[in-house]
């Protein structure tokens, strides 16, 4: 496997790129002539990183010119041998042309492919060509396979790459008609299906296998069962990736290659595929319970909330200063602990989500699927007599705990049982009306990591991805890509400009990931209702929201106003409807959300989010003082 480029330096790329598992490279001509380094010892440097140079690209406009211009492009070629020579690279990939002067012509094309292969031969070199989705005249894998065959040269091969062959809508399954030893190197890409010019969507939005929309999995078992047997490299060009960390990127790039590959053996248990075996991909259940970190003294304004919310305390940790507060199904977690994880998480972060647990199946196997996708083991040791729970570094250096049935009972090894005695809220959680569990969680993070961690969950479970959406923040964009695993539901949202409230959630809070926490309900009138009595203060919503809401979905106004006098937010797509009702904001900017989905509703109220995000702001707006 193998990687292409991104656009940090090639020494910090390189590390990245060894460190994350990869055994070689592609060398973009691009990056060896912006480099000071001469190409020999920019092979050096690659080899000392103990990968190895897979392909020299692109060499572009060669074939199926007119004299003067095909010999001055067997000139220039000649010039690239050089280079490789120096270099230390063995194939270069020829892309096809896009010369004006171009004449096209298979026969034309293969016997400069033929002429060319001669003069690599001569050299210990070989020559793969690429048909570009935008290419003058050949812009289709089988026309390059066509002149590659008629070339008949045994120095020249065909390069497919995923972007191209999909990009065009071109089917996959034509690719087994190639025989495999005449494929020379294959590159993987993956794209988001937006509408636009083939050339700016690849050079732009291209993305890892799995990021994007297009069936790479197809392209890849059609690769290998036309017997393939080189290297699957990442051919990636992205702007998020130029300006992501180097060593996020190499990861996610890795990630989503043994993704994809074990896909690729689970769909075709036939097909060959190098990759040690490893648990398949599970749906998650739910959430099992959310941990908070705090500290003593801070923790009064989340219990207190807790508390407004008809969250009981259900027990207390036997060993660690950690409370259970439980209404329905949820569970959340209060640490106020001085050391070990959760305090250094406090430390860093403030009041935060420190550990989210996930019931699933079968925890040992998710955690050895998580590891052989290169997740990292993550969490402080179990304490004597507790349960050990794996854990996985999750968004944001948060913890994300595994859990199963299979495993002794957690609350009642490490938890003792508070029954009706958890302070005066005790026993009127079990009478109050509605609630279900967790049902969703909002993380936040930078922009250019959105796709890396869509990806950490896709890969790890099985699941979908809804459409990204944009979320117009009063102070800039907000992507937010919603992510569904069985009984789980993530929304990612990522935003590029710091005042936007998760920007500025990110900085106040130090990074942390998880903003939000959604708890469902089954009744969300009687829920608002329960919760006034309980002293519980919503995010006061806007009245010009109300008035355009009656119209907009042809409401009864009785309706509207119930909705109105409890600031509850309304939203309705194909199958159902949606309500919200959010908390005020509570340590560096989270909130809790109450949300009731009826019959099959599948959003999170993308609609409404620029008015709860306008009402979060006037919240944060500093009051201006009379008379100072
Ligand atoms: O965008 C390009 O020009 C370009 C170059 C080389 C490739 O392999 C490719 O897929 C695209
Ligand atoms: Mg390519």
């Amino acid at each position: 496997m193998a990687v292409g480029r991104s656009g940090r330096t090639l020494e910090e790329k390189l590390d990245a790129i060894a460190a994350a598992g990869f055994d070689g490279v592609e060398i973009f001509e691009q990056d060896l002539l912006a480099s000071d380094r001469s190409p020999a010892r920019v092979g050096r440097l690659v080899r000392d990183h103990g990968l190895e140079i897979t392909l020299f690209q692109p060499f572009r406009d060669f074939e199926g010119l007119p004299e003067p211009l095909r010999g001055r492009a067997f000139a220039r070629a000649k010039r690239k041998f050089d280079v490789m020579a120096e270099l230390g690279a063995d194939l270069v990939l020829v892309c096809s042309s896009v010369h004006p002067e171009a004449l096209g012509g298979i026969d034309r094309c293969a016997d400069d492919f033929a002429a060319l292969g001669e003069i690599a031969a001569e050299r210990g070199l070989r020559v793969g060509y690429e048909a570009l989705a935008w290419g003058r005249h050949v812009d289709d894998h089988r026309d390059a396979w066509e002149i590659v065959r008629r070339a008949g040269h045994p120095a020249v091969g065909l390069i497919l790459d995923s972007f191209h062959t999909l990009g065009r809508g071109l089917d996959p399954e034509t690719i087994r008609r190639i025989p495999g030893d005449r494929i020379f190197f294959v590159q993987l890409a993956d794209a988001p299906r937006i509408p636009m010019d083939l050339l700016y969507w690849s050079r732009h939005f291209r993305c890892m296998p799995g990021e994007g929309d297009l069936d790479v999995g197809a392209f890849a078992r059609a690769v290998v069962a036309a017997g393939y047997r080189g290297p699957l490299s990442l051919k990636v060009f992205n702007d998020e990736f130029r300006a992501g960390l180097p060593s996020l990127v190499a990861r996610s790039g890795h990630r989503a290659l043994v993704d994809l590959m074990d896909r690729v053996r689970r769909a075709e248990p036939v097909l060959r595929v190098d990759l040690p075996d490893f648990p398949p991909p599970a749906p998650v259940d739910r959430v099992a319970f959310v941990e908070f970190a705090t500290s003593r003294e801070a923790s009064g304004e989340l219990v207190g909330l807790l508390d407004a919310l008809g969250f009981a305390e259900a027990g207390r940790h036997r060993s660690k200063p950690v409370r259970r507060f439980r209404r329905g199904d949820a569970d959340v977690l209060v640490n106020t602990a001085t050391d070990g994880f959760a305090h250094a998480a406090y430390l860093a972060h403030g009041t935060c989500v420190s550990e989210i647990a996930l019931a699933v199946p079968d925890a040992e196997a998710a955690y050895a699927r998580g590891i052989a996708l290169g997740a990292e083991p993550f969490g402080d040791p179990p304490g004597p007599g507790e349960l050990s729970i794996p854990g996985l570094r999750g968004v944001g250096g948060s913890l994300l705990r595994l859990v199963d049935r299979k495993g002794a009972d957690l609350w009642a090894i490490d938890f003792e049982p508070l029954d009706g005695g958890g302070g005066a809220t005790g026993d009127r959680a079990d009478e109050s009306p509605g609630f279900l569990g967790v049902d969703h969680v909002a993380q936040t993070m930078p922009y250019d990591a959105m796709l890396s961690w869509a990806l950490f969950y896709t890969a790890l479970f099985t699941g979908d991805k809804a459409p990204m959406v944009d979320v117009a923040d009063p102070h800039g964009l907000v992507r937010s890509q919603a992510i569904r695993s069985g009984g789980l539901r993530v929304t990612l949202n990522g935003s590029q400009a710091p005042r936007t409230l998760a920007g500025r959630f990110l900085s106040e809070s130090f990074g942390a990931a998880t903003q939000h926490v959604a708890i469902s309900t089954s009744d969300i009138l009687a829920t608002a209702n329960d919760l006034v009595a309980r002293g519980f203060s919503a995010l006061p919503i806007g009245q010009n929201y109300y008035a355009d809401l009656e119209v907009r979905f042809d409401l009864a106004p009785s309706f509207v106003d119930a909705l109105r006098t409890r600031d509850i937010l309304y939203d309705r797509d194909d199958a159902g409807e949606y309500f919200q009702l959010y908390s005020c904001p509570f340590g560096d900017g989270s909130f809790f959300e109450i949300v009731e989905r009826r019959a099959g509703y599948a959003g999170y109220g993308a609609a409404n989010a620029p008015f709860r995000l306008a009402a979060q702001k006037r919240l944060s707006r500093p009051v201006s003082m009379p008379g100072r």
